[in-house]
């Protein structure tokens, strides 16, 4: 049994069945779009009574080559994470002949934070709100200390798996940092969520822990915000830039405004002490944005003065 630091979670080397026989795996409903695929709510039934435990799926979109590997990476990636701040990784399907997989998870019954926040917004408190992002800085810590960069840490893969956990999600995006490096380059961005990117990675495609950190600190605007719709990132951002921009590309005019030190508002009900961290974490320079062990501490002594 192996412990990780932070994540106090325990690895046992256990023979969990991880091969899924797509004959027994019941479609229910869908779940949602991540990047690569979409998720459906199945239920792995091998004995037909409908006893078998209901389980998360995503299917890979298209069985383009590209795609088959990265996705097979994103497998690959969430086999070895074992926290309880991470989405658990159950096992894979393959169907028509090994051609195509699906990659089965834990299923989490409250959906991701986005919808949960809005709907729930009237009996979270900012102490829960506070212990959910302690819990992705956890989550984010245990993903560093494997040297991985998540690069799509938002609140809609952020997965509620009770009134007091939520889970890391969605690896799609997840690259490892090579050990001579300090932050990982990307050839090829694809349709990029840069209105959650810090400035580097907008302007070089250049991602690393401190650029996670950028995108934890827009976590926490969408959280404080309760994910309300009116105050999403992408749409303060476009208010400010003007949906009328023409020729030059978004992340021209975003990369200006970042450099100007425009910054996302404090959202309307946020304690005030929440703002200032949001603000830690969008330092232009990423050498001054502070590491996920810093923020997690700062967010534990907040949540022991709410106590009080
Ligand atoms: N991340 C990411 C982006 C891709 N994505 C992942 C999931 C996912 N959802 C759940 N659970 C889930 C989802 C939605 C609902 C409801 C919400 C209200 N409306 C109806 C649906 C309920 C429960 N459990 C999961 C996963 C992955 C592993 N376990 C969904 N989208």
């Amino acid at each position: 049994v192996t412990q990780s630091p932070v994540c106090r979670s325990y690895s046992h080397p256990q023979h969990d069945q991880t091969l899924f026989e797509e004959r027994y795996l019941r479609y229910i409903s869908p779940l949602g779009k991540g990047n690569f695929g979409s998720v459906e709510l199945c239920r792995y039934d091998p004995l037909g009574d409908n006893t078998g435990e209901l389980v998360a799926v995503k299917k890979l979109q298209s069985n383009k080559q590209s795609n088959l590997e990265d996705f097979q990476k994103e497998v690959n990636t969430l086999h070895v994470l074992h926290c309880d701040y991470i989405v658990k990784y159950k096992g894979v399907c393959y169907s028509m002949g090994r051609l195509s997989m699906s990659l089965v998870m834990e299923y989490l019954p409250y959906g991701s934070l986005i919808g949960y926040l809005e709907k729930n917004k009237d009996n979270i408190n900012t102490r829960r709100m506070l212990l959910f992002a302690s819990q992705i800085c956890k989550g984010m810590e245990y993903l560093q200390s494997l040297r991985y960069v998540h690069r799509d840490l938002a609140a809609r893969n952020i997965l509620v798996a009770s009134e007091t956990l939520v889970k890391i999600a969605d690896f799609g995006l997840t690259k490892v940092i090579p050990h001579n490096k300090d932050y990982y380059r990307v050839t090829q961005p694809g349709e990029s969520p840069i209105f959650w990117y810090a400035p580097e990675s907008i302007t070089e495609s250049r991602f690393s822990q401190k650029s996670d950190v950028w995108s934890f600190g827009v976590v926490l605007h969408e959280i404080f915000s309760y994910c309300d719709i009116k105050y999403n990132p992408k749409r303060l951002y476009m208010q400010e830039i003007g949906h009328n921009v023409l020729g030059t590309s978004i992340s021209v005019h975003l990369a200006n405004l970042l450099k100007g030190n425009w910054r996302l508002p404090q959202p309307s009900n946020c304690p005030p002490k929440v703002y200032p961290l949001m603000r830690q974490c969008w330092a232009h320079d990423f050498d001054e944005r502070p590491y996920f062990s810093d923020l997690g501490n700062q967010i534990e002594t907040m949540i022991q003065d709410e106590r009080e």
